[in-house]
This record gives C-alpha cells, structure tokens and sequence, in this order.
C-alpha cells in the first residue's frame, strides 16, 4: 500500500510508531517542531528526551517541515496530544492528500468542546474524505514497542477497507492490529482509561493494596462502559482491547505517565509539580475534567471520575476522597448492571 509515510509528532509513541513503520520496510518522514530533536534524530538517529538509549532505524528521516511530511503522503499517523489536535491538524490542511489514510493514535478529548479526536480531525480537514479517518489504540507502552515486545492493539474506522488498510500498513511480528467499526467505542476507552490509571498511581502511593487496585479496574470499566454507551459506543469494545486491554496495561505498569502521575500526588506534591516534573503530556488530568463535564452532558454516574476531579482540582485529600467512594450509598451490581452498559459486557 502506502508509498509515503508520515508521523506527526516525535514524541514517545510517535516514534514507537515510527519504528514499527520502518520495521514493516517503510521510509518514514517524522515531524517534530523542536529543531535540536530533528538534528538528533537524522545525524544520531536517537530520540534521546522520550525514548532514551534507543536505536532508531535509519529509515526515519526527521524534518522541521510539516509541508515537507504531508505533502503527497499516502497515509499519515497523528500523534499528537490531544491539547494540539486541533491546531496541528489545522496547519496540515493546505497540504493533505484528500484520499490519504488519516490514522490517529492520541488518547483524550478536547478541552471545551469535548469532541472525539476524530470529531476534531473531521472539523479542521473537511475535504478528507471521512471514511478514511482511522483511530489506533489499544495497550500498548511505547517503551515497550520500540523494544519489539509482543504488543496488540486495535484500528477502528467507519469503513472496514480503511481500517483494514491501516491493519496491513502497521502489522507484524511483534505488533499484532486487530479492526473494530466502532470508532467512538475505541477512542472513548483510550481516553477515559487514563483517569482510573491516575486513580490506580494515587491508591497504589497510599499503600491500599491489591483488593483496592481490583476494585479500582472493574468499577473504573463500569463507568467507562456507562458513559461510553451514552455516547454511542458498543459496549462490547469495552471488553476488548481499547477497554479492560488498556485498562490492565495503563493501571499496573510502571511505564504509565499517569499512573506514575497519581503516585506524585499521594506523596503530597502539588498538580502543578507532578506535571513539570514529568515532563511528557499526562492525558488522564484532561480527560477527568472532560469526562467531568460528560458525565453532566450525558446525565451519567461516575463516582470515581467525580472523586478524581475533587482531588484534582478541588484539593480534597485522596483518603478522604477513598473514604467517600467506600461510603457511597449501597447499591447492587447486577441492578446497575441491568440498566446500564455492563450487562452487554458481561454477557
Ligand atoms: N507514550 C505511550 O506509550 C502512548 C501514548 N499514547 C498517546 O499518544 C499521545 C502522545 O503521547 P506521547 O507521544 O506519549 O507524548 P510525549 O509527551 O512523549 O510527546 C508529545 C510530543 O508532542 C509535542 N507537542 C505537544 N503539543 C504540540 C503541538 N501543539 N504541536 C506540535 N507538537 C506538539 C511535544 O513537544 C512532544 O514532542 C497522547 O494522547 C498519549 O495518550 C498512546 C499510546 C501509548
Ligand atoms: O496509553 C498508554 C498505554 O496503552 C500510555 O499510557 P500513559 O499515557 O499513562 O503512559
């Protein structure tokens, strides 16, 4: 398929995705708007500040140029946080092939809007013929993928020949893409999982144990599932891969910014600190006050997304906020379950 290959930008996962395209034979042209990094990565083929001590292949061609890395791409690999979405896609339109493949891997909603990323893509491109939008996701560390660890993940698109197109453009040995048509689905579970992993880092960081942690995952999907089938997902998808998969993944390793994120915060550092001192985009603090304001949009109950927001912006103490999610009224699971999205997966 694809002849001319581009990924924008060179952060973690752009240039984990980057190595799986080179893997798979492709010259790939990988943007970045940080000069220094361009010149690292074309002369020493390293991304030393996200992927460090790692070879890059010299198949990756780095440019400054998003002329250059859209103009005349057959398929193009947005990676791009979701706070830049917009601005970036904007910036790309005078350039883009109408008929190219649009594959987006960024997981979160966008501030304000609350729009999907493909919503946002779908606004600022208008003459990309939407059924060639395509969302990649799935559990899947970066650190991991570049080290050629057996990964898997989903691409989800309207149209299956696309979706497909994106399957054969990124599979391989080591990096096994499964299809989904439910767009909404796939990008709902990548973006809300990061907040049950910020939960995860804050009830690991106060010493809370396994049962807490168990508790967290399968009450954290429930919501997910909840205000996913509000919003028009399959609650199927939230038993696959871009659900419980990134879900187990995102809550238990150590690799996860915002698991590592929620760890800061139950040692008393401020927000603001955790943030500087990591140093790479933390999805999940975005995604809380998204799904915050969602959850009103779409009249749905997520009490730890709600606790979440409290510790977050409201400065509640994260014991207080376990203390209130213990003390919920009582409620009985298969009852949720018969009215809301959990029955489907379950069954
Ligand atoms: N790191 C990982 O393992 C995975 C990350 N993701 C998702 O991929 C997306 C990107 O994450 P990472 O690559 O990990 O982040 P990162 O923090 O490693 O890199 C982000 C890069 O984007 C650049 N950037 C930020 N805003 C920009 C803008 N407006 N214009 C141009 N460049 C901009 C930054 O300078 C940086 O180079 C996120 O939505 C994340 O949830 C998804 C799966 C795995
Ligand atoms: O989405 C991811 C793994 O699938 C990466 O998660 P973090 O952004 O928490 O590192």
């Amino acid at each position: 398929m694809s002849n001319k290959v581009s990924v924008l930008v060179a952060g973690s996962w752009g240039t984990a995705l980057a190595s799986v395209l080179a893997d798979n034979g492709k010259q790939v042209l990988l943007w970045s708007r940080n000069a220094e990094q361009v010149q690292e990565i074309n002369e020493q083929h390293r991304n030393s500040r996200f992927l460090q001590d790692v070879e890059l292949s010299p198949l990756i061609v780095a440019t400054n140029s998003l002329q250059e890395a859209v103009e005349g791409a057959d398929a193009i690999i947005m990676v791009v946080p979701s706070s830049g979405m917009r601005d970036v896609a904007s910036q790309i339109r005078p350039f883009l092939n109408k008929d190219a493949l649009l594959i987006h891997a960024t997981k979160g909603f966008e501030t304000g809007s609350l729009k999907r990323m493909t919503e946002v893509l779908a606004d600022e491109l208008p003459e990309l013929d939407p059924s060639r939008l395509v969302v990649l996701s799935g559990p899947s560390h970066a650190e991991e993928v570049i080290r050629k660890c057996p990964t898997t993940v989903v691409v989800a698109a309207q149209d299956l020949e696309a979706a497909e197109a994106a399957q054969d453009l990124m599979i391989n040995s080591y990096f096994r893409v499964y299809t989904n048509p439910d767009v909404a689905g796939v990008e709902v579970g990548g973006a809300l999982k990061n907040i049950i992993a910020l939960g995860a880092g804050l009830t690991d960081g106060l010493g809370f144990g396994d049962n807490a942690k168990a508790a967290l995952l399968t009450r954290g999907l429930a919501e997910i599932a909840r205000l996913g089938t509000q919003m028009g997902s399959n609650p199927l998808t939230f038993a696959g891969l871009a659900g419980i998969g990134d879900l187990i993944v995102t809550c238990t390793s150590q690799h996860s910014r915002n698991w590592r994120a929620g760890n800061k915060l139950a040692k008393g550092i401020p927000l603001d600190e955790v943030l500087q001192e990591m140093g790479m985009v933390v999805e999940g603090v975005k995604t809380t006050k998204a799904a915050y304001e969602l959850s009103r949009r779409y009249d749905v109950t997520m009490p730890i997304t709600d606790e979440l927001y409290k510790v977050l912006f409201e400065g509640k103490s994260p014991q207080l906020a376990a203390q209130d999610l213990m003390g919920r009224v009582r409620t009985h699971e298969l009852e949720e379950v018969a009215t809301g999205a959990v029955t489907n997966v379950l069954k």
